[in-house]
């Protein structure tokens, strides 16, 4: 058996061989790849610069089989001091990354937003249709979020986009809101008779956890009304497929939202038609774009909003090219490695943020366009960090604590206590010690609960719903829990172990802070970690303050007392 030694890949070590068994890390994977995927893969693993593969995380897009174009040329920067988003696109924009599918002359759509709606004062100044707008009422939500005002509109002229803001800033209805005016029973008046809807599944939304997931499809029941919230159906990790497949047939919903394994399955399986698609929305896009999630998310991509009767291409070959389907990618944090994978599923994709809307071609190769409130964001940070950037809520206050290992337990409980916070999400990098901090917090008196994967899935909804209603103060969790989760009342947030990079740190931060209100994040640290700290401070471009707790007070100290 010959074994060809891939490229190292930080701590993923590609080994494929000719009996096709992918190594990977510290993951065995025992799984029949087919020859052309590894030995695509090795060859990718292979071809991509030294520079990708230090800066870059493993993703989807990042093992895509190198197009026999040219190498992407290095895309000039827009000069965004004097961009308007009102204006067309200048003819100056620089060329389109070569990956980017060949479109016929003229086929660019012409990017007009109207800046004004930027500062609209309520949903219906956007163009939502009347039925939408009262459900929304209802709801008590009446004024859109700033990456609303320029999501909601970009999406209704069926741009691709990538939406990008910081956590909890409302990014989920900015997708929702849209899609929901132009499929299933609140669309508006020209779309209800317009001559090409037909009945089936009209939008894909596609989340990494059976939580996100679940939340997802809480909010669009919430306003499809209890008449018509079988028109949304979850297909989620963990819940039973059967019924999930007779809930398809019998209840024929026009959106579905789930997890990209269970998606895939039934898909396969021949039980989801979702050819007539008109969205795809990837939320965290990011870490949908990982590994773990690669050949599923393959065939999501493949198969959604594709017409019967095209063919599908060679599963390494250029990824999916978008057909009549609408992409939405969605993140807090947008490496590079989205830039490329919208440019690839995408047409024309546009970025969409607070107050702002910019072609996608204008981002450099070299990462995100500098936000304004980082102007001087260097291309010299790594993707991770350049897509960490303008991520975290701005209402947040960052401390580190340092504690021996065996004190930070009790470190932990002081610090509930010295910030008076009610509703506290702590996090761990592992599973098993979760049960031990609960058990420790419990015998202290504080109520306490663990979330993680290996629970079955009632005992997380069950969980989560507790925490939810305030029937314990903290929930101890791993990265599951980082990612979309909304908890509005969660005042504080502890990294009980440090996250792994500038992006895990935003995600687990933006858990607290939602909407604009006030949070607290505490990492507490042992001295060797210090200088981790102060990385993630530097990458994140926010003061995360020295503090010790002294007779029940947090005590910001200065930075030299701790030297
Ligand atoms: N226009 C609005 N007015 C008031 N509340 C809103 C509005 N839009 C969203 N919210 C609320 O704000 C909270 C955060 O929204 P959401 O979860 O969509 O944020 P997000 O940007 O997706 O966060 P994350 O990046 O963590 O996924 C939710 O409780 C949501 O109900």
């Amino acid at each position: 058996m010959e074994l060809i030694i891939g490229q190292t890949h930080r701590n993923v070590l590609a080994l494929a061989s000719s009996r096709s068994y992918l190594f990977l890390g510290d993951h065995f994977f025992l799984r029949k790849l087919s020859v052309a995927r590894v030995a695509g893969f090795h060859r990718t693993a292979w071809f991509r610069n030294r520079h990708d593969l230090q800066n870059d995380p493993l993703t989807l897009s990042s093992l895509e089989v190198k197009h026999k174009a040219e190498p992407e040329k290095k895309d000039k920067v827009l000069n965004l001091r004097n961009w308007k988003p009102s204006a067309k696109v200048s003819s100056s924009k620089p060329k389109p990354a070569s990956n980017a599918r060949s479109k016929p002359a003229g086929a660019q759509k012409p990017l007009k937003i109207d800046e004004s709606l930027f500062s609209a004062k309520t949903f219906g100044e956007l163009g939502l249709p009347p039925l939408l707008v009262d459900r929304l009422e209802k709801e008590g939500l009446t004024a859109p979020t700033e990456v609303q005002s320029a999501a909601i509109p970009t999406i209704s002229q069926d741009h691709d986009v990538v939406i990008q803001s910081y956590t909890g800033s409302g990014k989920t209805l900015a997708y929702l809101l849209p899609i929901l005016s132009k499929v299933g029973p609140l669309k508006t008046p020209a779309e209800q008779s317009s001559p090409d809807q037909k009945p089936g599944i009209e939008a894909v939304v596609v989340a990494p956890s059976r939580e996100l997931g679940m939340q997802i499809v809480r909010e669009v029941e919430r306003l499809l009304g209890p008449a018509d919230k079988k028109l949304v159906q979850q297909l989620v990790g963990g819940a039973n497929r059967s019924r999930q497949e007779e809930a398809l047939k019998k209840n024929k919903p026009v959106i579905v939202v789930g997890t990209p394994g269970r998606i895939a399955e039934i898909s396969a399986a021949g039980k989801l038609h979702t050819h007539g698609c008109r969205f795809l929305v990837l939320d965290e896009v990011d870490q949908l774009l990982s590994f773990n999630y690669r050949e599923d998310m393959h065939r999501i991509i493949e198969h959604v909003g594709r017409r019967s009767g095209t063919k599908p291409s060679n599963i390494l070959g250029p990824l999916a090219k978008r057909t009549e389907r609408q992409t939405i990618m969605v993140s807090a944090t947008i490496p590079f490695s989205v830039v490329r994978a919208a440019r690839s599923w995408g047409r024309d994709p546009v970025l969409v943020r607070a107050k702002s809307v910019l072609p996608l071609d204008s981002v450099s190769t070299d990462g995100l366009v500098p936000f304004k409130s980082n102007p001087d964001a260097t291309s010299s940070s790594s993707s991770a960090t350049r897509g960490a950037i303008d991520s975290l809520p701005p209402n947040l206050e960052h401390y580190y604590c340092v504690s021996k290992a065996q004190h930070k337990v009790d470190t932990l409980r002081r610090c509930v206590h010295a910030l008076s916070a009610n509703t506290v999400i702590v996090f761990m990098n592992n599973t098993k010690p979760l049960k031990d901090v609960v058990f420790k917090l419990e015998a202290r008196g504080m109520k306490a609960a663990e979330l993680h994967g290996d629970l079955g899935k009632l005992t997380r909804s069950t969980v989560l719903k507790k925490f939810k209603d305030g029937e314990m103060r903290v929930l101890v969790t791993n990265e599951l829990s980082a990612r979309g989760l909304d908890v509005p009342e969660c005042d504080l947030v502890v990294n009980l172990d440090l996250p792994t990079d500038s992006i895990h740190y935003a995600h687990r931060a933006g858990r607290t802070g939602r909407l604009g209100r006030k949070g607290s994040v505490v990492t507490i640290c042992e001295e060797p970690e210090v200088f981790v700290v102060k990385k993630l401070r530097k990458q994140l471009s926010v003061a995360i303050k020295p503090c010790e707790l002294a007779e029940g007070n947090l005590v910001v100290q200065r930075e030299e007392e701790v030297e």
